[in-house]
């Protein structure tokens, strides 16, 4: 789930931000998605309000040819200029208030108000859920079949019958997304042991979970600082690193043998470190 709520923090949305990750049936990760507009279409957070507005446009393009030109049908004899709606909502915009940001606008907000409506479809992107299950379209991947969701936001009725289309087993989400999608689609099944089982996420994430999982330091320097107890050399490797350089300078075969035999007594490093030292001090004399 981290994942998927790391991930949202890409979505161009100005309205909500939402992450998701599709995986296997063992938890491993197809693709990763986010609610944003389609490749090569401009997400709303970078379209300029004024682009659309002011009579001098700087960025046409930006805007789509019926946010430029269409109409808001009214009713049977009327229908009035999207552009000049939006315009007369503008109408008192300062963009001093701003302080330097951009004025963005949702196209759905004022679609479905000019319309009355409440139609999610207005929205320009794509829904993160189906963005994640897209991209094994796009790019190639593995069935999702008996695998995993999870989202941000539980997926609305359209990426709900997706998620049922490719026998998904298990959605998790954090936030309730309103709407009918658990009791008309996904508790839908002919057979109720193919419905997808929708769960909410128990757990740290975000800034909890980096709080939560996240050491200060290197847990096992924080044992050693807090126990004093660290890895240490066997006595017994220690004889025999030294009987390795010994075995390896001295040439008689008795003396060898002997070294040979030393390393066979339990207190092996210590006979080998009181002939060491005899040997050195009668060097001395
Ligand atoms: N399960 C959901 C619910 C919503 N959204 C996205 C689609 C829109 O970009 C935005 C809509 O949010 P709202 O309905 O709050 O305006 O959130 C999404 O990707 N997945």
């Amino acid at each position: 789930m981290q994942i998927a709520f790391n991930s949202k923090l890409n979505s161009g949305c100005i309205s909500r931000q939402v992450g998701a990750v599709v995986t296997d049936r063992n938890f491993s990760v197809k693709a990763i998605g986010w609610n944003d507009v389609p490749e090569k279409q401009l997400p709303c957070n970078l379209r300029n309000i004024q682009d659309l507005i002011n009579d001098e446009v700087n960025n046409p393009n930006h805007f789509s040819l019926y946010e430029r030109t269409g109409t808001v049908t009214i009713n049977k004899n009327s229908s009035l200029k999207f552009k000049e709606l939006v315009k007369s909502d503008f109408s008192n915009f300062h963009k001093e208030s701003l302080e330097g940001r951009n004025c963005s606008f949702c196209f759905k907000s004022h679609q479905n108000t000019y319309e009355f409506e409440k139609n999610q479809v207005h929205t320009r992107s794509l829904h993160a859920e189906e963005n994640a299950m897209m991209q094994i379209v796009k790019y190639g991947g593995e069935p999702l079949l008996g695998g995993n969701l999870f989202t941000t936001a539980s997926p609305c009725e359209l990426c709900s019958k997706k998620a049922f289309q490719l026998g998904v087993k298990y959605i998790y989400y954090i936030d309730p997304y309103p709407g009918i999608a658990t009791q008309h689609i996904l508790q839908n099944g002919i057979d109720k042991e193919n419905n997808p089982i929708l769960r909410q996420f128990y757990g740290a994430v975000g800034r909890t979970y980096q709080k939560l999982y996240d050491p200060f330091m290197a847990y096992k320097d924080e044992l050693l600082l807090l126990t004093g107890i660290s890895p240490k050399v066997p006595e017994q490797l220690k004889a025999k690193k030294v009987a390795d350089v010994l075995l390896s300078k001295v040439t008689d075969d008795s003396v060898k043998n002997k070294v040979k035999e030393i390393l066979n007594e339990d207190n092996s490093l210590e006979i080998i470190v009181d002939l060491i030292t005899k040997s050195l001090n009668r060097n001395d004399h």
